[in-house]
């Protein structure tokens, strides 16, 4: 199933000022320093790939960020403000897109969107099938996801982009099992992104595609 339509689908005008700063970020895991005294401004309209190999902690960094690991020493702001202190605020501006798809095996595409779309703070008004079709799902709707490829099942995931407006997108390798064509159009949905004010951290292995890149490496 081919992906049909790339069109411009982002036409939110995210608030310019908002930035996430990390300060002074170290993360130790079993007596290792996996990054120690780690510092940088994301601002809108940035895009930041973090590099490294296996284990060298960008998971862990991800999951730093998002709020869901302290790190052992340092801060994460979000808008001048520690995350911890504004989670609501925060988790509102956020969509995380882990390693694992987060997807409900059991639940069909549409429900697992549906899902998502509830539970985001600004929804969009694309309709859920519409979503679907433009990550090439169409006639999938219905189905099991698990029953789904592997390649499919991260297109379900995805397409949570589409369904709220968070100006800061964390995604783990969201590239993995993607082919040429998906690939290509999670890259237009970046550089979209980034042109309307939106953020984004993500991690891959491979070099990205689009303007506005920064890359870190973790281990260099
Ligand atoms: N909850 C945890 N408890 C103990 N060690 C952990 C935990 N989570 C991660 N680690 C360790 O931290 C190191 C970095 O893991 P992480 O998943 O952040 O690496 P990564 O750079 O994302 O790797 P990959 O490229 O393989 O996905 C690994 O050695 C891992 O075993």
């Amino acid at each position: 199933m081919n992906i049909h339509r790339v069109q411009l689908i982002f036409n939110t005008a995210y608030n310019l000022t908002n930035h996430l700063t990390v300060t002074h970020l170290q993360c130790i895991r079993d007596d290792r320093i996996l990054f120690d005294n780690l510092n940088f401004t994301l601002s809108a309209g940035q895009l930041l790939q973090i590099e490294g190999r296996n284990g060298s902690g960008k998971t862990s960094l991800l999951r730093i960020l998002c709020g869901l690991t302290l790190p052992t020493e340092g801060t994460v702001y979000w808008q001048a403000q520690d995350i911890q202190a504004i989670r609501s605020a925060y988790y509102a501006n956020l969509i995380y897109i882990g390693h694992a798809p987060g997807i409900k095996a059991e639940l069909t595409p549409l429900e697992n969107l549906a899902m998502a779309q509830a539970m985001g703070c600004y929804p969009t008004e694309i309709p859920l099938a519409e979503a679907l079709a433009q990550v090439g799902l169409y006639g999938f709707e219905d189905v099991p996801t698990r029953t789904l490829s592997a390649g499919q099942q991260r297109r379900v995931a995805l397409a949570r982009l589409l369904l709220n407006n968070a100006q800061l997108w964390i995604l783990d390798e969201p590239f993995t099992a993607l082919d040429k064509i998906a690939i290509n159009l999670i890259e237009n949905w970046l550089e979209q992104h980034a042109q309307q004010g939106g953020m984004a951290v993500l991690t891959s292995h491979h070099p990205i595609n689009c303007s506005n890149t920064t890359l870190l490496k973790l281990d260099a």
